[in-house]
């Protein structure tokens, strides 16, 4: 056995991550496309931050006023609208996104 191939191996997975792609374009046109989706990630990330911060100030309005912290109704308007953008998947997501906003009821 080659020592070339068992010390060039390990470098050349340490600096690409893999990306089962077997020519260099493919596997450059998929790290580019990889970095995309982590930026679009990041911001998906941050919006359901603010979201999540939106959602609190009108909670916490809701209650110091005497009210419920959920409002079931609001709710079925958000499933609603995440399914007929999305699809039956579309449900789910919206129903993660309101236990991260609201937590579990
Ligand atoms: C934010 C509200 O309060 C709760 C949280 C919701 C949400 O995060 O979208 C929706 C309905 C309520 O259960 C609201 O009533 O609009």
């Amino acid at each position: 056995m080659s020592t070339d191939t068992a010390t060039a191996a390990p470098a050349a997975q340490a600096t690409a991550p893999d990306t089962g792609a077997s020519t260099q374009e493919a596997a450059g046109l998929i790290s580019d496309a990889r970095s995309r989706i982590d930026d679009l990630d990041g911001r998906i990330i941050g919006l359901v931050q603010e979201r999540m911060a939106v959602s609190a100030v009108i909670q916490r309005e809701r209650m110091a006023s005497g009210g419920r912290r959920v409002n079931l109704a609001r709710e079925m308007e958000i499933l609603a609208h995440y399914r007929n953008q999305l699809g039956k998947p579309g449900t789910a997501l919206a129903m993660t996104l309101l236990e991260l906003s609201r937590g579990q009821v």
